[in-house]
């Protein structure tokens, strides 16, 4: 079984992965260096689990590893456990999804959480379900939200001092976001906190304040639909003894409807376990006008200073191009840099204000009653300079290894009006290529600094998560089909595998009986081929499928 404690070391053990992030911080970081930049050539396929079916969409998961299982979940909230050194399956869990469920981004699930004999995930129709470690079977299983009314969960909870914490999905929905902790062995709930302003929060079943104040940065009823999905879940950092959870875009797009900031929309939330309530909270995108959800994740580390002081920092690669440090005992903003080459939205940040110098003539327009408002050419598209895939960082290197991509949009204001369970945009959008070689690019960003070190580009969107190991490498996976390595000081690439589909999925490392293993799943889809406009055009030869892949570096080549 798993424990609080094997929760909060999993940074630090090598022989599994307990949590989503390789531990709670979200650092990806493994202390493992029998893998490196000289023995990675040797590094071997294992075995590849097929989710077998006709459903074959993203496959976005972060494998976990326990007591000798690995654990993966797939499209259409499935769970496969297999022997993690042979593959062999043990037991597959297929949820029944009704009709009528409204994901707006492909069919994904990012993963679960290992508890006690429990393996805790999300499901598309906005439930939590908890299966048994050894058998599969259900042991518990409660209901977040109506999917009727747009809500959905594609993201990995996190387990927290006995509680299992998690967000929703249905932004584009004109849902209300919020973060949910629940008893992690029974399902009941503990806590609940909207993220819209105006919302009550909840305690043990008891009223537990509004989040901000009614109609304080929200004009007349919007707030009641207003969005800021907590679609991405999140990160703990015991330090801080603080839940840092990213809320998506504001609803509707068309941003002339809700003058004001529309907190707590596009922003970085530092919640209370105990209690639910906001300590502080830092929007990167104030009154957004261009999707930039703001739920990327939010990655606590050391920042190290010149003159040898060390701040408790957290960095954050948004969608809106700009990287992020803050200081994450209060919010207050460090730096912030683009990581991508193109931003026309804003001009920069204010590190004085914290707050973005918007270029207004680069806001799509206001609709009148009938037309369409002013198009306008946006960079980054809608899409993000980095969208969910999390970045990782390496506390030997200091560097964040971001998955960027380069690529802008026509974007458009058209009138809407909220109807449950129905699109609430108010926008029209094409995306489209910023330059003819590549759009992904895999940056190392120095935090101190916000230089980008180096970069390894990529001729299709990255929509893979990122390893990085003391071995001083780097892992991630391309659509393209390919799980590569590269030199975590140089971005030499060393390695590459073809996985047979793109990988769009979390790599993750760990050692036993003395091997040292490396899982990643593979299968093309997420948010690229549904809304990527002139870029899916391109790449829609791309392959779809539906497996895991298992790497070993052989034990006569270590
Ligand atoms: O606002 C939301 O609730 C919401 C949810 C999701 C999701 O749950 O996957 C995505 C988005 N928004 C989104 O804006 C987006 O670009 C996106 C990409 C993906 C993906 O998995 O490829 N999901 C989502």
């Amino acid at each position: 079984t798993v424990t609080d404690q094997d929760i909060a070391d999993d940074a630090k053990t090598t022989n599994d992965v307990v949590s989503y992030g390789m531990g709670l911080q979200g650092q990806r970081f493994s202390t493992l260096d029998k893998l490196n930049t000289e023995t990675v050539k040797n590094l071997t396929p294992a075995f590849v689990l097929s989710y077998g079916d006709e459903k074959q969409r993203g496959q976005e998961a972060q494998p976990l590893v326990h007591n000798g299982k690995i654990f993966v979940t797939a499209s259409y909230s499935r769970v496969f456990a297999a022997d993690a050194k042979t593959g062999e399956e043990i037991w597959q869990y297929d949820h029944r999804l009704p009709e009528g469920i409204m994901p707006c981004c492909d069919v994904v699930n990012r993963g679960g959480a290992l508890y006690d004999n429990l393996f805790i995930f999300s499901t598309l129709d906005a439930q939590l379900v908890a299966l048994d470690q050894d058998t599969g079977k259900v042991v518990w299983k409660e209901k977040m939200e109506d999917f009727k009314a747009g809500y959905s969960n594609t993201a990995a909870p996190i387990v927290v001092k006995g509680m299992v914490i998690t967000g929703v999905s249905g932004g584009e929905f004109g849902v209300v976001g919020k973060v949910e902790a629940r008893d992690a062995k029974t399902g009941k709930l503990i806590w609940s906190r909207p993220t819209v302003e105006g919302h009550m929060g909840t305690l043990n079943g008891q009223d537990n304040g509004i989040t901000g104040e009614t109609n304080k940065s929200w004009p007349g009823d919007l707030w009641k639909t207003g969005g800021a999905a907590t679609w991405l879940g999140g990160t703990y950092d015991v330090e801080t003894d603080s839940l840092f959870f990213g809320t998506g875009n504001p609803s509707p797009w068309n941003s002339h409807l809700r003058p004001g900031d529309n907190l707590y929309s596009s922003s970085v939330l530092a919640i209370n376990p105990a209690d639910g309530k906001i300590k502080w909270h830092y929007q990167w995108t104030p009154h957004d006008g261009w999707d930039f959800d703001g739920v990327n994740e939010f990655v606590s580390f050391d920042l190290k200073k010149d003159d040898g002081t060390i701040v408790k920092a957290g960095g954050h690669a948004d969608r809106n191009g700009f990287f992020y440090v803050l200081d994450r005992t209060n919010g207050k903003l460090i730096n912030a840099t683009p990581f991508v080459n193109k931003i026309t939205w804003a001009k920069g940040i204010n590190l004085e204000t914290g707050r973005p110098e918007y270029d207004d003539t680069n806001r799509p327009g206001a609709p009148g009653s009938e037309a369409k408002g002013t198009s306008v050419f946006s960079a980054p598209s809608f899409l993000g300079g980095k969208n969910w895939m999390p970045m990782a960082y390496n506390p030997g290197t200091d560097l964040f290894y971001i998955p960027a991509n380069e690529w802008g949009m026509d974007i458009w204001n058209e009138p809407i009006s909220y109807k449950k369970g129905a699109a609430y945009l108010g926008a029209g959008f094409t995306i489209k290529p910023l330059n003819e070689d590549y759009i992904g690019s895999l940056r190392a960003m120095d935090p101190k600094t916000g230089k980008i070190v180096w970069e390894a580009k990529n001729k299709a969107p990255l929509w893979g998560g990122v390893l990085t190991t003391a071995g001083n490498l780097v892992f991630t996976g391309t659509p393209e089909g390919y799980l590569k390595a590269f030199d975590a000081k140089t971005g030499a690439e060393l390695w590459k595998f073809q996985t047979g589909s793109g990988v769009v999925g979390c790599p993750t490392t760990w050692e036993q009986d003395g091997e040292q293993f490396v899982a990643v799943p593979s299968g093309w889809g997420g948010a690229v081929p549904l809304w990527g406009g002139e870029v899916a055009k391109t790449i829609k030869h791309l392959n779809q499928g539906g497996s895991l892949w298992v790497f070993k570096l052989p034990k006569t080549t270590s």
